[in-house]
């Protein structure tokens, strides 16, 4: 028996979409219920559903053998756990926006960056040369230079609509993001063929997305 901790929320649906498609019973997964524990019901794997956050923690502690998790998440993460496969789902982006003509970069004196993300935008800020004050915000970021809490923002873009629709503009581009696999250190040794099984199978479906893509 292995066990997945799959994110709630964005990823949810795609994730089940594509164990579908590897040929796993995801059925009790696509049932609308509140249950968290979830058998497959053709392999013997059990899916736990989390938020994003607590995959990690779930996999780093060895209850959950393998998580699928955004990229976002894992670099805020202290990386105790093996990060074995990019599922290219959830598709989007770290960008550092702010309204038009307060560019941090061209700030003189405190500089001060509203994010979900600190440890993103402190390592990025670092390599730029630029010592910022980061101010943590849960959500609705794009609000905070707005009203004047920060100068700028480290956030996610997909489409890029909330920034627009409220009149910010992407100063930079950070990094791209994506659904990862990732394995607790110890299971992958202890479980190496199932889990491995389960690597095997996820790659297979993503290489045949690419190959319809193109
Ligand atoms: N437009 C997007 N905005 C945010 N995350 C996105 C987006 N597109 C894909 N993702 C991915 O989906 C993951 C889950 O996002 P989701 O918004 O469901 O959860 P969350 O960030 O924990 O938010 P909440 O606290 O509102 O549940 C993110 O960690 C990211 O990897
Ligand atoms: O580029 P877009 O397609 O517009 O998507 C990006 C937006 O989606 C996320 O917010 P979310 O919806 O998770 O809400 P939140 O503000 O509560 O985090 C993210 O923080 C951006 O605000």
């Amino acid at each position: 028996m292995i066990s997945i901790a799959l994110t709630k929320g964005r990823l949810q649906k795609q994730s089940v979409k594509m164990l579908d498609a590897c040929g796993y019973g995801i059925e009790n997964l696509q049932k609308d219920t509140r249950q968290l524990v979830i058998q497959d019901t053709k392999k013997d794997i059990e899916y736990f559903l989390v938020k994003a956050a607590d995959c990690v923690t779930y996999v780093e502690q060895g209850v959950a053998d393998l998580g699928f998790v955004g990229k976002d998440t894992l670099l805020e993460s202290r990386n105790r756990f093996y990060e074995l496969l990019d599922l290219e789902l959830g598709k989007c982006g770290f960008i550092v926006a702010s309204l038009p003509g307060k560019d941090p970069f061209t700030k003189t004196g405190h500089i001060k960056i509203g994010t979900k993300y600190p440890t993103v935008a402190k390592t990025y800020f670092k390599q730029c040369g630029l010592d910022v004050e980061i101010i943590k915000i849960e959500g609705s970021v794009e609000l905070a230079p707005i009203l004047g809490l920060c100068d700028a923002i480290v956030d996610i873009m997909e489409t890029g609509t909330t920034l627009k629709e409220n009149g910010l503009v992407v100063l930079d581009r950070i990094c791209d993001i994506s659904a990862r696999v990732i394995v607790n250190k110890a299971s992958f040794r202890l479980k190496r063929d199932e889990i491995m099984q389960v690597l095997t199978d996820l790659q297979k479906e993503v290489r045949n997305r690419n190959v319809e893509a193109n």
